[in-house]
């Protein structure tokens, strides 16, 4: 019977990746992605921006939306301090299932807590499921339309807080032009633009970091 690419992608770790090394990972992901299949991970020249903001923000609470296969919340979950958690949203079973996998070698389980179901239905549960009240950082790499929807959910949700940092990946390609322009253009965000381009690609993408004010 034939396999995913998912199921390929977690193959392809498991056999090359260290148990227990996050970088061994991230290297084996995009690896496979550069050599054998393209897959939608931020990737290795997205990723080392992603790594410094996170580094920057040093967040308590992390949130991302749009797990896939799990290479950005090890990206993510690697830099975290000890006693700090990323909540990471997938709405796909099966790319859940691959995820928890991913995660598992690279040792990070303790650190990151994988949730099944849809961002607009989970973010107003958020401050119950995991007794937090803000959170210090948002990786939005999800739907591309569900952006500006979701990130208005966190303001009426009052999950943010003034300096709570959020970074998008796509903005340029496939593109997020609400998300954008709302960033962009509201008093309550300072935004700026990381140019680059979409993984494993020469085409151009970037990710906005949009600080909010409060
Ligand atoms: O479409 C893209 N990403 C959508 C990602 C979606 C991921 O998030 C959930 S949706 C969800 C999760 C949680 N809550 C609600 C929905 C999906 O099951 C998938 O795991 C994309 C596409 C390209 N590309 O080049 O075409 C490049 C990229 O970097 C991309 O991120
Ligand atoms: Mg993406």
């Amino acid at each position: 019977t034939s396999s995913t690419r998912p199921q390929r992608l977690l193959r392809a770790v498991q056999r090359k990746a260290t148990k227990g090394d996050p970088q061994s990972v991230i290297s084996a992901i995009d690896y496979f992605c550069r050599n054998s299949e393209w897959a939608m991970n931020v990737g290795d020249e997205k990723g080392p921006i992603l790594d410094s903001v996170v580094c920057e923000v040093s967040p308590a609470t992390a949130l991302e939306l749009g797990t896939y296969c799990g290479y950005s919340s090890v990206r993510i979950a690697r830099l975290l301090p000890v006693g700090t958690k990323l909540i990471t949203l997938e709405f796909h079973p099966d790319y859940a299932c691959i995820a928890r996998q991913v995660i598992q070698h690279a040792g990070l389980e303790d650190k990151i807590f994988l949730v099944e179901g849809a961002s607009g239905d989970l973010i107003p549960k958020m401050a119950d499921m995991f007794g937090i009240s803000t959170f210090d950082f948002v990786f939005l790499d999800h739907w591309k339309d569900r952006y500006l929807p979701d990130l208005k959910l966190l303001e009426e949700c009052q999950l943010l807080r003034k300096g709570s940092v959020l970074l998008a990946d796509n903005v340029i390609c496939p593109g997020t032009p609400d998300y954008l322009e709302y960033v962009r253009n509201s008093p309550r965000y300072e935004s700026r633009y990381f140019q680059s381009h979409l993984e494993y690609t020469k085409v151009e993408d970037g990710l906005e970091k949009s600080v909010f004010l409060g």
